[in-house]
């Protein structure tokens, strides 16, 4: 995809293990590493970077984005990514990637210690006695084994939950709509809805992403069905749980415990309403706190984000397909030519174009089809605005309701490798296609029904004209009066039967722009029927 020739430059702005900084630098990259900046600094500082690798605590907003002006991923050495604003970013061309697996174990295992210091209150037993106490008799806690254990979200972290928990020998019964009958046996858990599963459950546990479905999955009303005595660990996100409701329910007595690594705010204020609540745990935000885990997602994030900028490869991303580093250097001509054809029935059509077919034939029907699309509208929507690249064109094509259709046909062409663009407006259907020579090198083969072979690069015209004798003298003359001169002239005529005396279309490449006169001045030319500036 985007490949960079100069330097990537990357911000690592979180703390973050040093082996992704040693990472990008063994990759070629150039890196800074300068963190717990305020998001004005930020702001000041991130015009300059291609990459930004962060973890929880920078919050990448609109308004970061706006002045990253030459950002293309940014890389999440870690699995939430609701500190970035994914929209915004994909909007603005900029890849999301994360490191889905890296801590999993880490904050599965941050979970259970979290649950077992609940039932024996070792926090606050732990205080009292290094205070010189000897509070034997002030605590009694509950054993967890034969208890049920509600796990709500049961994905990579809630299935390593659900493992560690049977080993504590706990029956574990789950929430999550997008658990399968069978994975839910896999797991050896009892699929419940989240009613069930607060009635039941003598611990909680919550493992889901934080969205608009999950915010608030815990509020009062779902707090208040508890079982009476209820312990209730959140090592997913704050905002999961209406903290307020939470306090009161633990007040009350309700709830027995509650063990937060996450708040709605973080850093919670020094008078948060949970401090010292009897009952009441936290730390802050350790879920994925281990050396082991810091070493996977540091090493892991910076691979990806160099594979990105180094070599256009993407694993990992939660706005575009993946792409391995493999495949990207396959795809990487193809991605060029799908970007000059799109460009070429951009500037012929205009905006006005409400579909688009695009049809790969011979070597090309083998590779993925989803970057060569991509670039198809990155080059066509480029052509008409500014700021179109591989990331945010299929999400603009779909906001504009373009119509899009890939077909992969496995027929034996003319060319080796064929990749065909047709763009449709309300009037008129427009087809270009091109193929790759000696495997690189780009060349439109057809365009408006005619067979041509011509690159598609610098200063062009396009120029379709009646098939007459004479023509081509006076174009040239008219050319050479205004001092323009031609580097490249390619002329077909029409398919299917290329007779004479029909159309026929040239294209010039040129060593200057063209002007609007000599435009105008070829547009006058006898049998000229239309003419067209074209820039690759
Ligand atoms: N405290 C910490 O330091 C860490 C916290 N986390 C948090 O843990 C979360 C979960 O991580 P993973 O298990 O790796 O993610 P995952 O994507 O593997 O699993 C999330 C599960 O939540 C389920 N889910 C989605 N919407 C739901 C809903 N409305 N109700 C119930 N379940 C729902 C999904 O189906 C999925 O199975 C992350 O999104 C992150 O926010 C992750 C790592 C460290
Ligand atoms: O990976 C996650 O989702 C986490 O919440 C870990 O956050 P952190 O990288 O420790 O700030």
């Amino acid at each position: 995809m985007e490949q960079i020739m100069t330097k990537p430059k990357v911000l690592i702005s979180d703390k973050m293990d040093p082996n992704a900084a040693r990472i990008f630098e063994e990759r070629g990259c150039d890196v800074d590493v300068i963190t717990g900046e305020t998001p004005e600094q930020l702001i000041a500082r991130i015009g300059e970077y291609d990459g930004l690798a962060i973890r929880s605590s920078t919050t990448v907003t609109d308004e970061i984005l706006a002045a990253a002006t030459n950002l293309k991923v940014i890389g999440r050495a870690g699995i939430g990514v609701d500190n970035v604003d994914i929209p915004k970013a994909s909007a603005r061309g900029v890849v999301v990637m994360n490191t889905p697996f890296g801590n999993s174990i880490t904050t599965a295992e941050h979970a259970i210690a979290m649950l077992l210091a609940l039932a024996r209150q070792i926090p606050e037993a732990n205080t009292r006695t290094q205070a010189g106490e000897w509070p034997k008799k002030d605590f009694m806690g509950v054993e967890v084994t034969g208890k049920t254990l509600g796990l709500i979200g049961a994905g990579n972290i809630g299935a390593i939950v659900a493992s560690r928990a049977q080993g504590l020998r706990m029956k574990v019964i789950a929430y999550d709509p997008f658990l399968t009958p069978d994975r839910a046996v896999e797991l050896g858990v009892e699929k419940v809805d989240l009613g069930m599963l607060v009635q039941r459950a003598d611990f909680i546990t919550l493992h889901t992403p934080l969205t608009d479905e999950t915010r608030n999955i815990l509020n009062r009303e779902r707090l208040e069905q508890c079982k009476p005595g209820v312990r209730i660990v959140n090592c997913a996100r704050g905002g999961l749980i209406d903290e307020l409701a939470l306090k009161d329910l633990l007040d009350s007595d309700h709830i027995a415990g509650a063990a937060l690594d996450v708040f709605a705010k973080e850093p919670p204020a020094a008078d948060h309403p949970l401090f010292g609540t009897p009952g009441f745990i936290c730390t802050p935000h350790l879920g994925a706190s281990t050396t082991e885990a810091q070493v996977n997602v540091a090493l892991q994030v910076a691979e990806q984000m160099a594979d990105y900028l180094v070599d256009g490869g993407v694993t990992n991303a939660l706005n575009v397909p993946s792409l391995s580093a493999e495949e990207a250097p396959r795809l990487r001509p193809y991605i060029a030519l799908g970007e000059k054809l799109g460009s070429l029935v951009g500037q012929l059509e205009g905006p006005d174009v409400n579909s688009l077919t695009i049809e790969v034939e011979g070597a090309a029907a083998e590779l993925n089809m989803k970057p060569i699309t991509a670039a198809v509208l990155a080059g066509m929507m480029r052509s008409w605005s500014d700021s179109i690249n591989m990331v945010n064109a299929p999400i603009l094509a779909k906001e504009r309701g373009l119509d899009v259709r890939e077909v992969r046909h496995g027929r034996e062409g003319n060319y080796h490798t064929l990749l065909r663009v047709t763009a449709t407006t309300g009037t008129r259907k427009r087809e270009v296609a091109g193929s790759l020579f000696g495997g690189s090198e780009m060349r439109l083969v057809e365009i408006a029904g005619t067979r041509i072979e011509t690159d598609l690069d610098g200063h062009m015209i396009y120029v379709v004209n009646e098939d007459a004798p004479g023509f081509i003298g006076r174009l040239g003359s008219t050319l050479g009066e205004a001092g323009v001169n031609i580097g490249n002239f390619h002329l077909g005529r029409r398919l299917p039967d290329r007779h004479r005396g029909g159309d026929a279309v040239l294209l010039l490449t040129l060593d200057q722009r063209p002007t609007p006169e000599v435009l105008d001045a070829i547009c006058e030319l006898e049998g000229v029927k239309k003419v067209k500036a074209l820039s690759f």
